[in-house]
């Protein structure tokens, strides 16, 4: 398969992202690893991707924590700095993540930490990290149930996503990837989301199994990139444009918060967050896209514990959350709601 390299052009944090099928076993070739380098990976990930890392380094260890999102937490981030340390890291030394956006974000603010920070390289293995986690800079872990409520803008040296990594992963996971992509299209990019209207799901899964590539997979995880380079090249630090890339996070956080335990899954979340925020026009084409990829479209959490975990939201300001509305597909608006401007359409659209 042809390779694509997308530059994020950041200044002096500018880098490539690397989109081919089979990169991951160029790795020796296409990143610097001819120094100590810390692989951080979990135990979901097929143990051959680490290996392979491993295997290309002059000196590596693979730390592997628990997966799932409860491990994004302050104790298994102690934990990497820790092993940094008594590994002998210095500066000029690397943090390489490889699987999803678990071991992203918090590997990826580790390495934004340590000696005030050191290089770090992403390998995302899931549709989720691929399309979104893996590029931008946002790293962060959990704290008291709250969502990446610490961490850094902190960006990668380079990114190299495999989409055969995928073949791997479960049907569910990748639905859940999806819709982070679905976000994209449906706030940026009009074209995107009729191919998501028209994709054959079944048949893509079928190939991905068989341990080819996909190509309509290809294309999407293409097209959320270039969406989410143009907006993250404009606006860092979410002063502004990016907060658009929050599109169902508002009430999709609030959901996954209280979620977690019963193992809902973040794109799952962000599903259901997106339905209240659009208009019925809109809604009436993103529920049979939703549906066909087998996210949830109906939510029972009760709206106060939502609202609740609400509240603590990155976007609030002086008693409003700032949220972003998508009234046609291609375009959308921000608004400031209050608490309970929000939890009406939470209740409005999950009791009816
Ligand atoms: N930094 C950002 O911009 C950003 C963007 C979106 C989401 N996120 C964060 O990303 C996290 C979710 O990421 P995720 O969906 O990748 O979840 P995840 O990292 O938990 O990975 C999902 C599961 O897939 C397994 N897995 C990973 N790669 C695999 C493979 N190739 N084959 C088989 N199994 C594999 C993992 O072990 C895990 O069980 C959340 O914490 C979310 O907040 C961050
Ligand atoms: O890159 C961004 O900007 C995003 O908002 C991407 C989101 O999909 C992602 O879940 C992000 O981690 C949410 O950001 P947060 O600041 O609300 O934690
Ligand atoms: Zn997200």
């Amino acid at each position: 398969m042809n390779r694509e390299t997308i530059t994020l052009s950041l200044g002096a944090d500018s880098y490539d992202i690397v989109l081919e099928s089979g990169c991951l076993q160029q790795a020796g070739d296409l990143l610097n690893l001819n120094r100590k380098v810390l692989v951080v990976t979990d135990s979901g990930v097929p143990e051959s991707y680490a290996d392979t890392v491993d295997a290309a380094s002059l000196a590596a260890e693979v730390v592997r924590i628990p997966q799932g999102e409860a491990s994004k937490n302050f104790d298994h981030f102690r934990m990497l700095l820790s092993r940094m340390l008594a590994f002998g890291m210095g500066r000029g030394d690397c943090v390489v993540a490889v699987g999803g956006g678990v071991v992203g974000d918090m590997s990826g603010f580790a390495a934004a930490c340590y000696m005030r920070g050191i290089d770090f390289y992403n390998i995302p293995t899931t549709v989720l990290s691929q399309v979104d986690s893996s590029i931008g800079g946002k790293t962060a872990i959990d704290l008291d149930g709250i969502k990446n409520v610490v961490g850094a803008f902190y960006q990668p040296c380079r990114v190299l996503i495999d989409p055969i990594t995928l073949s791997t992963l479960s049907r569910r996971q990748i639905a859940n990837g999806l819709a982070e992509a679905v976000k994209m299209a449906l706030c940026f990019d009009p074209e995107a989301f009729v191919r998501f209207e028209s994709l054959d799901f079944e048949a893509e899964l079928a190939l991905l199994a068989s341990g080819q590539p996909s190509p309509a997979l290809i294309r999407i995880i293409s097209d959320a990139l270039h969406t989410k380079r143009d907006v993250v090249e404009k606006d860092e630090k979410e002063q502004g444009l990016r907060r658009v890339l929050n599109f169902g996070h508002t009430l999709g956080h609030g959901i996954e918060s209280v979620n977690v335990r019963n193992g809902m899954l973040h794109g799952e979340c962000v599903a259901l967050g997106m339905l209240p925020m659009c208009s019925d026009s809109v809604r009436k084409r993103l529920l049979p896209v939703l549906e066909k990829l087998g996210l949830p479209t109906a939510c029972s959490s009760d709206p106060d514990q939502v609202m609740q975990a609400v509240v603590h939201d990155k976007k609030q300001f002086a008693g409003k959350i700032r949220s972003i509305l998508v009234d046609t597909v291609g375009t959308f608006t921000e608004q400031e709601l209050s608490p309970e401007e929000l939890r009406q359409r939470y209740t409005k659209y999950f009791s009816s």
